[in-house]
C-alpha cells in the first residue's frame, strides 16, 4: 500500500471517525505524530490514554501552531460544528497544511467554506469515508474502521490537485477506497442510500417505543427488527444535524419513500399479490445486486470493476461430460417474449451470466416480475404487449449487444421513453444499424456521436411496417426489426443476405405468434398476441466451441458435452472443424421445445488448414476465437475472409486475436475481412506469454484453451467479463482438465 507523506496529523474532534483515522494512520505508519483537539479536557485525556492520539489540546489555534507544511488536518465534528472550526483556521492555519473534512453532508460544508472565505480555499479537501457504527466517542474508535470501506472526496475547481493526492493517499494508507464525485452528486446519493434508511430506522424504532406495547414488543423483537433498526442507536446529534445540512435531498428521498409506501399499503390491504411480488422480487434482486446499484438505477456499472486474469499452464488434455451454461441468445429472447406474453412463461436451462441477467434486469426495471433465476429457473409474469412500464432511470445493458439492439426494437413501439446504455466496450459499438431500420419504421431515436450508445428511445411514436432488407447477416438486427414489427401497423419483413440465428422467429412461433417464413425472409403483422409458455433453452453451442477445440487440439481427448443447441443456424463450428479434420459425433439428437439439440462428442483429430467458406461465417460468428486456436494447430494454412462483423464485436476480434496469436509466437495476419494463419502440427504451438483479451469474453477464453499446446505459461489479461457469457468456464475447463488458475 502506497504510504502518504503527511508530516503530523491534526485530528479536530477525537471520536469515533476522528480517532479511527488517527489509528489507522498510525497503524499504517502514514504519518509522524497524532495530535487531537476536543472540547473536553477528558476526552483528550482519554485519547492519549488509549494511544489514539500522541498529544491533545482543547484549543484548536494552540495546537495549530505546531503544524508546518505537508501537515493534516482531519475535521472530524458534527457537521453543523464544521463551519466554527473553519472560522478557527481562518487566521491561524499555517501555510502549506492541507485541511480535510469527514462530514456526511458536503453542501452544507461547502457553503461553510465560502462563509468564512468567500470561496472553498485550494488547500480544503471535502471528503466522507463511506464507514461508521452505530457506536460513538474516542473508545470506539478502531485501526481497521475504514479498511475496504469507500472515501468519497468531493473536490472543486480550485482544489489544489497535490491537497487531493495527498487526502486520497492518506485515505489509502487507512485501506480504504477513494473516489471522487461532486458535491451535488454525493449528497444526493447520500440522502437515498444513508440518510433516508436512518430516518427510516429512527421513526421506526420511536414509533414502536411509544407504542403501549412496547415492552412486549422489544421483548419478542428478534432477528427482523434487529437488523434493520441497527443503525437507530447512532449518534442523536450527529444525524440531527445530517438532516438539517442535507434537508432538500433528504426530503426528496422521503417523498419517494413516502409514494412507495403508500402503493405498497394499498396492495397489501387489496389483497395484490402480483403487486407485492412484483416489489419484493424487484427488491431482492437489487439488494443481490448491490453492488451494482447506484442512486436512481436499479442496475448499473459496478463502482469497482473486478480485474481477473487467467493463468493458462502449458499441457493437459481434456475429457469427460460437460454441460455447458445455457444458450445465450435464447435466454435473452425467453426474458423478452415472456415479459410481453400474457400468462406466466416458466424458463429452464436460463444462462445466468451477466448479458442475460442485464435483460433480466431491464425488464425488472420495466415493471415486470421476474422470479429466479434459481438454478436456470425463471418464471416471468407476463404484462402483455402494452403492459410495460417506464423504468426509473436509463437502462443499463452491460457488456451486451444482443440486449441493447433487441431492446431498441421493442423499445421503439412503447408509450414512453428511455435510455439505453452500456459499458465501455458496448459504448463504442455501431447502432445505426438498428436506428437507421426503426427509423424508416417511424421510431424516433437519439444515438450518441458516430451512432454508438447511449440510445434515447422516443415513446408514443406510431410504427409503420417495413420490408428491410439487411445490408449485413445480423441476427441482432433482424430482431430488432421484428420486434418492432409487433407494435407496428400492417407487415413487417426483413430480408437477410445469409442465414443467420433464428431464434427470434421460432421463439415468437413457440409464443403462437404467427411469422411466415420464406427462404431469407421472415415476416409477422403487428397487433398480435403473445401467450406464455415453457421454454428449455440448451446448452449454448458457442460456450460448448472451447471445449470442442480443447479437444480438438489436444491428443488423448475425449470430450461429451451434453444437451447443446445444434440450430442448422448456429452449427458452422462444427461444420468447419469436421473440414479440418475433427472427430465430431451428434448423438442423441432430439428437438427441445421447437430447437434441434445433441450430445456432442469431440475427439482428438490432427487438423488441417483450410480456407472456410464464407457461407459457414454467420453460423459460427461467435466461435471464430475459438476456430482461430484451432487453425494455429492445424496443418497449413487457414484462411478467413467475408468476417468484417468481427471487427464490431466486444472488441475488434481480428486484431484482438491476431495480436494475442503473434505474442505467442503464431503467424497470423489480420486483413480487412478476414485472417491468414499459419497452423503448426508441433505439440508446443504457443510459446507462452501475456496477452490481453481486452475484456472480450471470448477472446480470454480461446487463449485459455491455447494453453493445451503451449510451451509455458499462457497470462491473459481482462478477463472478468468471461461471467457475460460463461460464468463458470473456469470450474468447468479446470474440471476437464485445463490447467487454469484465476488471478
Ligand atoms: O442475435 C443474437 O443473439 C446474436 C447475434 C450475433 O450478433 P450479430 O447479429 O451482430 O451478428 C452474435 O454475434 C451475438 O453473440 C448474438
Ligand atoms: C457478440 C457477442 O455478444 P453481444 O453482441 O450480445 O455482445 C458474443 O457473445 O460473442
Amino acid at each position: 500500500m502506497e504510504k502518504s507523506h503527511i508530516g503530523r496529523l491534526l485530528v479536530v474532534g477525537v471520536g469515533l471517525i476522528g480517532g479511527s483515522f488517527a489509528l489507522s494512520l498510525k497503524a499504517a505508519g502514514a504519518c509522524r505524530e497524532v495530535i487531537g483537539v476536543a472540547l473536553q479536557e477528558e476526552v483528550c485525556e482519554e485519547a492519549k490514554k488509549l494511544g489514539v492520539v500522541d498529544r491533545a489540546y482543547t484549543s484548536l489555534p494552540e495546537a495549530l501552531d505546531l503544524l508546518e507544511e505537508g501537515d493534516l488536518v482531519f475535521i472530524a465534528v458534527p457537521t453543523l460544528a464544521v463551519e466554527s472550526v473553519f472560522a478557527q483556521l481562518k487566521d491561524n492555519l499555517p501555510e502549506g497544511v492541507t485541511v480535510t473534512d469527514a462530514a456526511s453532508v458536503k453542501g452544507s460544508v461547502q457553503r461553510s467554506a465560502e462563509k468564512v472565505w468567500g470561496r472553498v480555499p485550494n488547500f480544503l479537501v471535502l471528503g466522507h469515508p463511506i464507514a461508521g457504527s452505530e457506536k460513538s466517542g474516542v473508545s470506539a474508535a478502531r485501526d481497521d474502521l475504514y479498511r475496504d470501506h469507500r472515501v468519497i472526496l468531493t473536490p472543486v475547481p480550485d482544489t489544489d490537485v497535490d491537497r487531493l493526492r495527498l487526502v486520497a493517499q492518506a485515505w489509502q494508507a487507512a485501506g480504504s477506497e477513494v473516489l471522487t464525485m461532486s458535491v451535488e452528486e454525493h449528497d444526493e446519493v447520500l440522502a437515498a442510500t444513508s440518510h433516508l434508511p436512518h430516518v427510516i430506522a429512527f421513526s421506526l424504532v420511536d414509533t414502536l417505543a411509544h407504542d403501549a406495547e412496547n415492552e412486549n414488543i422489544f421483548r419478542y423483537a428478534a432477528g427482523g427488527f434487529r437488523d434493520f433498526t441497527r443503525i437507530a442507536s447512532s449518534d442523536p446529534v450527529m444525524w440531527r444535524d445530517i438532516m438539517l445540512a442535507n434537508r432538500d435531498a433528504i426530503l426528496q428521498a422521503i417523498d419517494l419513500y413516502s409514494l412507495n409506501l403508500s402503493s405498497l399499503r394499498s396492495a397489501i390491504a387489496s389483497g395484490d399479490s402480483s403487486a407485492l411480488m412484483g416489489v419484493f422480487t424487484r427488491a431482492k434482486a437489487a439488494r443481490d445486486h448491490f453492488t451494482k446499484m447506484l442512486a436512481k438505477q436499479a442496475y448499473s456499472e459496478p463502482m469497482q470493476a473486478k480485474e481477473v486474469t487467467f493463468i493458462a499452464q502449458p499441457g493437459g488434455t481434456v475429457s469427460g461430460k460437460l454441460r455447458v451454461p445455457g444458450d445465450k441468445s435464447m435466454s435473452h429472447r425467453s426474458i423478452m417474449l415472456g415479459s410481453l406474453a400474457e400468462g406466466v412463461t416458466e424458463v429452464e436451462g436460463f444462462l445466468e451470466g451477466e448479458d442475460a441477467l442485464a435483460t433480466l434486469q431491464a425488464f425488472r426495471d420495466m415493471g415486470v416480475v421476474i422470479e429466479g433465476p434459481d438454478k436456470g429457473r425463471v418464471t416471468i409474469h407476463g404484462v402483455g404487449l402494452h403492459g410495460l412500464q417506464a423504468p426509473p432511470g436509463p437502462l443499463y445493458l452491460g457488456n451486451s449487444g444482443t440486449s441493447m439492439r433487441l431492446l431498441a426494437g421493442l423499445l421503439a413501439g412503447q408509450g414512453f421513453d428511455v435510455t439505453l446504455t452500456g459499458d465501455e466496450s458496448l459504448s463504442k459499438r455501431p447502432m445505426n444499424r438498428v436506428a437507421s431500420p426503426l427509423r424508416e419504421m417511424g421510431a424516433a431515436i437519439e444515438t450518441g456521436p458516430e451512432g454508438r450508445p447511449p440510445l434515447l428511445i422516443k415513446g408514443g411514436k406510431p410504427l409503420s411496417g417495413i420490408n428491410y432488407r439487411l445490408p449485413m447477416a445480423s441476427a441482432q438486427v433482424k430482431s430488432a426489426v421484428l420486434l418492432a414489427g409487433l407494435y407496428a401497423e400492417g407487415e413487417t419483413s426483413t430480408e437477410e443476405p445469409a442465414p443467420t440465428r433464428d431464434h427470434t422467429e421460432r421463439m415468437l412461433q413457440g409464443f403462437g405468434y404467427a411469422v411466415e417464413r420464406n427462404g431469407a425472409c421472415a415476416t409477422l403483422r403487428g397487433s398480435g398476441r403473445l401467450k406464455a409458455c415453457r421454454i428449455d433453452v440448451p446448452a449454448d453451442i458457442s460456450s460448448a466451441a472451447f471445449f470442442m477445440v480443447a479437444a480438438a487440439i489436444s491428443p488423448g481427448a475425449d470430450v461429451m458435452l451434453e444437451h447443446v443447441g445444434i440450430n442448422p443456424t448456429r452449427d458452422g463450428v462444427i461444420n468447419i472443424l469436421r473440414a479440418m479434420g475433427g472427430d465430431i459425433e451428434l448423438l442423441n439428437k432430439r428437438t427441445v421445445g421447437g430447437e434441434p439439440v445433441a450430445d456432442i462428442r469431440v475427439r482428438y483429430a490432427p487438423l488441417k488448414g483450410i480456407a472456410i467458406p464464407e457461407d459457414q461465417v454467420p453460423l459460427a460468428i461467435d466461435e471464430f476465437p475459438a476456430l482461430f486456436i484451432a487453425a494455429a494447430c492445424a496443418q497449413g494454412q487457414t484462411v478467413l475472409t467475408g468476417a468484417e462483423e468481427l471487427r464490431v464485436k466486444e472488441s475488434d476480434r481480428i486484431q484482438a486475436m491476431a495480436n494475442g496469436l503473434s505474442a505467442l509466437g503464431v503467424s497470423a495476419e489480420p486483413t480487412a475481412d478476414g485472417i491468414v494463419i499459419d497452423g503448426s502440427p508441433e505439440d508446443a504451438v504457443f510459446s507462452g506469454g501475456t496477452v490481453d483479451s481486452l475484456g472480450d469474453h471470448r477472446i480470454a477464453m480461446a487463449f485459455a484453451v491455447a494453453s493445451l499446446r503451449a510451451k509455458d505459461t499462457i497470462r491473459i489479461l481482462h478477463c472478468a467479463n468471461v461471467a457475460t457469457s460463461f460464468p463458470n468456464f473456469a470450474e468447468l475447463a479446470v474440471g476437464a482438465g485445463l490447467k487454469l488458475q484465476l488471478a
